[in-house]
């Protein structure tokens, strides 16, 4: 959270720190009662006989592991000294000897209910208090930390806050048609006595929807940085109590405070946690979702859009939203978010370059072609792996070879350093990848490969062959969907060949070219027997392929079939590639067996070589 209020800022921090010191020295009284004023003078054993035997010793305090002891030092002045005690039979003798006062301490053998106070219960209750008097000064204070407003339920979480984003449409990049459509909230919010003049109606309630990390809070910031009003956030899931009545109670918090507010926004993320139909949620309701949600429902209808109180939702899942949510007065519009092209991947890049040091010659849009299906999250994500791998590497700027390092983070997971491979997995694996990527290369019209590595991956990946596209594909033909399949296919295909075995390497594989035969049947009328018929529906754009079927049992048995047929085809025409390729599969699996790791590049010149 940044703030606009520096001074009020400093003084907070001022007075935390006082209070903090405070604390810390009644602390400190507690835990080292004592500490002496007058310097003492550590001698050893011998010093102390020495001394006692020359008469030097006045008085001598024995204790339980050392002895203390007064005496007249070299410039003739009293001090005090310690000394370690000895294991000495004659110690007794020595003093009595000396003829100095003496006296050993006597260990008081301090209570346990004492023991128990001071340990436990004081400290607690000191915490206790501590903790108690910077929760009023949070809650005393309007602006409390960094200027934003913090309001505690009765539950004592922090329900929501309403603040400052400081967030602009120039931190969200690409998504054009979104910001397009919530211009317009923006410039209600800044003029809403223009629209109440012509009798225009702002929708009460926007709904954002799209897959994971595309910026759907991101946006919704930005929208009330831009408008420069309150932002209140809550998350769905955070009106889900164990208490039936919590959630209402809360919503009807919020709305309080937001028409207090007004003109502001109010953002619920993870919407469908509340909103899930009623009628999905089974036989055995749920009482307190029920509540929340009739409870929302009541307060958007309750106050009217002219006071300007904008609601944003989020949701990835909108097929299960209760109808009600979605009828005119609430949650009537839909601004839907995508998953960036490689346009839109660069352009996000470039925004979060923006706040790290990038070396002058990296190169944006390679890194954008080679994360398709990659969300804005995860690129943040990316150039954060890329600025920690060159502060690891002792770089004071970020290169081109970080962000490749980070990218296959993003894309296989970290490398398992530890992890031990026999030389005969080893093998197997690394003529699984090359048979990937030679059947790859071999076909016309297939995408690049890029890279192909046998390291461990934390992700549970064992090696992988990356290709990518130089565009994004928005047309796939039926001959690429073929050709993606039996470039699935090429890794099984080159262990039976080659190494007349089949390992269980190859179940992705295998799930993604059934997944792709699958859509080819039953969704894009690819195949003969169906011709254009649709076979299953699907019900969640945003999140890949959860699907309906839409047909009886026995044509569910041909898909079956049909698919099946596909996969055979494609894994034959794999086999096929790779026995006329043997000297090349040889070549170069062994070169990958001794380095790991090898680019697209390298791979073509030793394959065309
Ligand atoms: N279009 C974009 N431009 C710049 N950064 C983006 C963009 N989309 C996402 N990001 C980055 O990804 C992060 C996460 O995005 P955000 O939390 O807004 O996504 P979301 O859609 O709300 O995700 P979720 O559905 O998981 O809650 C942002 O903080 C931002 O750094
Ligand atoms: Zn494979």
């Amino acid at each position: 959270m940044e703030s606009k209020m520096p001074p009020k800022v400093n003084k907070q921090w001022l007075n935390f720190a006082v209070t903090t010191v405070i604390f810390l020295i009644v602390l400190n009284f507690f835990i080292s009662p004592g500490l002496d004023e007058n310097p003492v003078m550590e001698v050893d054993y011998k010093a102390f006989v020495t001394m006692l035997e020359e008469g030097d010793v006045e008085s001598v305090l024995v204790e339980e592991n050392r002895i203390e002891f007064t005496a007249l030092d070299d410039e003739g002045v009293e001090s005090t000294f310690i000394t370690g005690r000895m294991e000495d039979p004659q110690l007794t003798d020595r003093l009595l000897l000396a003829d100095v006062k003496f006296e050993k301490e006597i260990i008081e053998e301090s209570s346990s209910l004492v023991n128990f106070f001071l340990i436990w219960i004081l400290p607690m209750a000191l915490l206790y208090a501590f903790w108690v008097f910077m929760m009023r000064r949070l809650q005393g204070k309007v602006g409390g930390l960094g200027g934003s407003e913090m309001k505690f339920g009765k539950s004592n979480v922090m329900i929501y806050a309403a603040s400052e984003t400081g967030k602009t449409f120039a931190d969200v990049a690409g998504q054009d048609e979104a910001k397009e459509a919530l211009w317009e909230v923006i410039d209600f919010l800044h003029n809403p006595q223009k629209y109440r003049e012509i009798g225009a109606k702002m929708p009460k309630g926007i709904l954002l929807v799209g897959p994971p990390g595309t910026g759907k809070t991101l946006l919704a910031k930005a929208v009330a940085g831009e408008a420069r009003v309150p932002f209140f956030s809550i998350s769905g899931s955070e009106f889900m109590e164990m208490f039936v009545g919590v959630g209402a109670a809360r919503v009807r918090d919020l709305f309080n405070q937001a028409q207090a507010k007004a003109p502001c926004i109010v953002f619920i993320d993870e919407i469908d946690t509340i909103g899930k139909s009623r009628n999905l949620s089974g036989i055995t309701g749920n009482d307190e979702r029920d509540q929340t949600l009739n409870q929302l429902l009541n307060e958007m209808d309750g106050f009217s859009s002219e006071k300007g109180v904008v609601i944003l939702a989020a949701t990835n899942k909108p097929e299960v939203l209760d109808k009600a949510l979605l009828r005119p007065g609430r949650f009537d519009r839909r601004v839907p978010l995508e998953l960036p092209d490689i346009a839109g991947r660069q352009a996000i890049l470039e925004v979060h370059a923006k706040s790290v040091k990038m070396d002058g010659d990296v190169d944006l849009k390679e890194i954008a072609r080679g994360t398709p299906g990659s969300s804005g999250a995860d690129l943040a994500n990316l150039i954060n792996e890329g600025a920690l791998h060159a502060i690891k590497e002792g770089r004071s700027k970020i290169t081109q070879s970080d962000l490749e390092y980070a990218l296959e983070i993003i894309l296989a997971g970290y490398q398992r350093k530890n992890a031990i491979l026999s030389k005969e997995d080893k093998r197997t694996i690394a003529y699984h990848e090359i048979g990937h990527a030679i059947v790859a290369a071999k076909q016309t019209d297939s995408a690049p490969v890029n890279k192909i590595s046998i390291i461990p991956r934390t992700s549970g990946v064992l090696g992988y062959t990356m290709q990518s596209e130089e565009t994004d594909q928005v047309l796939l033909s039926r001959d690429k969907f073929l050709n993606k399949i039996i470039t699935y296919m090429g890794g099984r295909s080159a262990e039976e060949v080659i190494l007349n075995t089949v390992t269980s390497g190859a179940a992705n594989d295998i799930e993604a070219a059934t997944a792709i035969a699958r859509a080819m049947v039953t969704r894009y009328g690819m195949s003969e027997k169906f011709d254009m018929m649709a076979l299953e529906t699907i019900n969640n754009p945003y999140l890949g392929t959860d699907a309906t079927s839409l047909v009886s049992n026995e044509t569910s048995a041909e898909i079956d079939d049909e698919v099946l047929l596909i996969i055979k085809f494609a894994h034959e025409k794999a086999k096929e590639i790779i026995r006329e390729n043997l000297p090349k599969m040889h070549e170069i699996a062994n070169h990958l067996l001794e380095k790991e790791t090898m680019s697209g590049e390298e791979f073509m010149e030793m394959l065309m070589r």
